[in-house]
This record gives structure tokens, C-alpha cells and sequence, in this order.
């Protein structure tokens, strides 16, 4: 797959609403349907086999859709699995080492917080894209750092690359995000905790038409 254009909404999987792998595929499934555009499997558990095991499956459900699938934290993971890319924060490795292992075409995310400083290092080592936030609270990461929505302006007038917008994005606050810049927004529980998914995903895509 040659790298897509990176825009809409990114969905990030959480192994509390989904469980297991029944439930995982079952999910991204419906988020794709809707209208996902890029999917992030973000599982912190040890579980090196179940790991392999879910990536796998979700790179060959990702290709039937042909939306790329990245993965949190782990190049290793993305190599072995075959995914299109990965996603590190600031204590996941290092860019420019992760493009020497996966290569040209693989897609390449670096959380940046609040920090134009670490947005601007990070289009350096060849990051694909950017990712700030806390833009809202987060349910599922209560502790993450605050952003300003007013960095989004900034951002896009002064970086090379697409910028993502995370932290508690749901329906009442998506818009804020997206008018302000935002060419992706990252979603985990107001897509993947409601009762339709794959509607749920078409109401975000649709805010990006
Ligand atoms: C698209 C996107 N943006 C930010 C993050 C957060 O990454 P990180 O700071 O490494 O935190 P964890 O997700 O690893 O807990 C992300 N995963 N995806
Ligand atoms: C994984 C993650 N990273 C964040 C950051 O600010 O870097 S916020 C976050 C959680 C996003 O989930 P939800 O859409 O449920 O708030
Ligand atoms: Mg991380």
C-alpha cells in the first residue's frame, strides 16, 4: 500500500472495551464500515503472543478495507505483523531509528503533547505525522497533558506534515478541533463505547465532507 492521504478519523482500538479478539475484530470492523480512515491497535498488555496474534488479524481486516493499520508503541510489532506503520510517544524509541526499520513506506506517528519544540524534531527524524492533545478531558487517560485548541492554528501554518488532534474528541467538540486545523482526530471511547459503531464513524467522517 502506497501511504494514503491522512485525514478523517483515526480509530484507536482499547483492550478494555474490547476484550477479545472476537470482540477487537468484530469493532474495527464497524469502524471501518463507518468510515475510518486509518486504525491504531493500542494494547498495553505483556501478552507478546495475543499481541501477534490480534496485529496479525487486523492487518489482514485493515487490508480488506485497504485503510492502514499502525501500531502503538511497538516497531518490532509493526514489522512482525506487517503493518503499515506505528505510532510512538516520547518515551516509544526513536524516529529516525524506527524509519531505518520499517522503512521508507511505512507510516510514522509521534505524540507531541502540547510542544511545537517536539512537533518540529519529530518532522526532522521523518515523522508522517504529528499528534497533539489532550485537546479534552480523556476518560481514557485522565492524566494526559492539556493542549490549547488555539496550537492547532499554529501547527498547521508551520509544520510539513498532517496533525492529529486527541484527547476526549466526541460529537459536541470534534468540530472545535477540526475547524481549528485538525486534519485527523483520534477517537477511542466515543466511537468504540457507543452502540453503533459503524454510525458513530459515519458522523465523524462526515464532519471532514
Ligand atoms: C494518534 C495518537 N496520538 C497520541 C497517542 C499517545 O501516545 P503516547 O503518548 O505514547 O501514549 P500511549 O498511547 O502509548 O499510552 C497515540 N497513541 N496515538
Ligand atoms: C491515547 C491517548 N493519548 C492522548 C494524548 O493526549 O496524548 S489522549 C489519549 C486517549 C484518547 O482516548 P479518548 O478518545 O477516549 O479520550
Ligand atoms: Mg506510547
Amino acid at each position: 500500500m502506497t501511504k494514503p492521504p491522512l485525514h478523517g478519523l483515526y480509530a484507536i482500538t482499547d483492550s478494555t472495551l474490547m476484550p477479545d479478539t472476537d470482540s477487537l475484530l468484530f469493532q474495527v470492523e464497524q469502524a471501518l464500515r463507518g468510515g475510518a480512515r486509518i486504525i491504531q491497535y493500542r494494547d498495553k498488555s505483556t501478552d507478546q503472543a495475543k499481541r501477534l496474534q490480534q496485529a496479525l488479524a487486523l492487518v489482514d481486516l485493515c487490508n480488506q478495507f485497504h485503510r492502514p493499520l499502525l501500531i502503538n508503541d511497538d516497531t518490532e510489532l509493526a514489522r512482525a505483523c506487517g503493518a503499515h506503520g506505528v505510532h510512538l510517544g516520547q518515551s516509544d524509541g526513536n524516529i529516525s531509528q524506527a524509519r531505518e526499520y520499517l522503512g521508507r513506506e511505512a507510516i510514522i506517528g509521534n505524540t507531541c503533547h502540547s510542544s511545537l519544540t517536539l512537533a518540529q524534531t519529530a518532522c526532522q527524524q521523518s515523522a508522517d505525522y504529528v499528534a497533539f492533545g489532550a485537546f479534552f478531558p480523556s476518560s481514557t487517560k485522565p492524566d494526559a497533558t492539556p493542549a490549547p485548541i488555539s496550537l492547532l492554528a499554529e501547527a498547521g501554518s508551520t509544520l510539513p506534515v498532517p496533525v492529529v488532534a486527541i484527547g476526549g474528541i466526541n460529537m459536541d467538540n470534534a468540530g472545535q478541533v477540526i475547524s481549528a486545523g485538525a486534519d485527523m482526530i483520534a477517537v477511542i471511547h466515543s466511537l468504540f463505547a457507543c452502540d453503533d459503531i459503524c454510525a458513530r464513524a459515519g458522523q465523524f467522517d462526515s464532519l471532514f465532507n
